[in-house]
């Protein structure tokens, strides 16, 4: 069956997909997969397959905001993905995790306007528990793997790049208008980073059951007490990009052989 929007064919997708937000990011991730095949270039979604340690996904590109994105993801769900996780970016809240770091994202505060039209407000939007899991187990496996750096269990870290696990949170502004961000609020409630799109992936997974997982690469500070000039084009940001997409691979991968025993 042909998915009007993404222009793919559910004949050809594979039960397990990555998604991220920019497309050029989607082709970077593809170039780690073996017998690759690009299905389809439609609007920003771009659609890859291939293998990554004999086991066949997806990397599909969803664009930057929830809306959008809740697009690609019904479709890849009716196309048959059952497990997703998304590689993204997004700003930190706190300096512990200053740009460079990563974030496992473990709920999302749901501040868009897309799932209020889903599911009643109070509703959770929250990660799958085995995704979770898996990206966490990578994260530290990564670390201690390809650059042996050492990896301490209460602050995990890939290669030189911090690790967090926690809430964040989805807003549907980038750009600030007249209108406060309570981003203050967030944080001190706890939250460790903002991004766009991940309330969408975790309530539209949960509503269309299927499991799905988050990791972001900090690229700099979501609120304005903390925010430095905004640059995502540094060495640090793209050597924990490099690491997130390592992560994401390697505990879809995990996750596949599981889903298999
Ligand atoms: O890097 P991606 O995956 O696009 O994620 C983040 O970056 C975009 C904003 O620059 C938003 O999509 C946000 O969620
Ligand atoms: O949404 C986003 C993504 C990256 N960095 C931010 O500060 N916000």
């Amino acid at each position: 069956m042909l998915m009007p929007i993404l222009q793919i064919h559910s004949e050809d997708m594979p039960a397990y997909a990555i998604v991220c937000g920019d497309p050029a990011r989607a082709e970077k991730i593809s170039r780690k997969l073996e017998q690759v095949r690009e299905l389809a270039f439609s609007r920003e979604y771009r659609t890859f397959v291939g293998q990554f340690e004999g086991v066949q996904m997806a990397v599909v590109s969803h664009g930057v905001g929830s809306p959008g994105a809740a697009v690609c993801f019904e479709e890849l769900i009716r196309a048959g993905v059952t497990t997703l996780i998304r590689v993204g970016t997004a700003g930190s809240y706190t300096a512990d995790y200053p740009a460079g770091s990563v974030i496992v994202s473990t709920a999302a505060v749901r501040t868009d306007g897309l799932t209020r039209q889903l599911v009643p407000d109070g509703f959770p939007a929250v990660a799958d528990i085995g995704v979770t899991q898996a990206l966490i187990e990578a994260a530290r496996g990564t670390g201690s793997g390809t650059d042996g750096a050492s990896v301490a269990s209460d602050a995990p870290t890939t290669g030189a790049t911090k690790v967090g696990v926690g809430i964040t949170v989805t807003l549907d502004a980038f750009f600030t208008g007249v209108e406060e961000i309570p981003h203050r609020k967030y944080k001190q409630a706890g939250a460790l980073a903002a991004e766009m799109e991940i309330a969408a992936l975790y309530i539209i997974s949960t509503l269309r059951g299927a499991r799905a997982g988050a990791i972001v690469a900090i690229d700099g500070f979501a609120d304005s007490d903390l925010a430095a000039e905004y640059d995502p084009h540094t060495g640090a940001v793209a050597n924990a990009v490099e690491q997130e997409i390592n992560t994401a691979l390697q505990a879809l991968a995990t996750l596949a052989r599981q889903d298999q025993a």
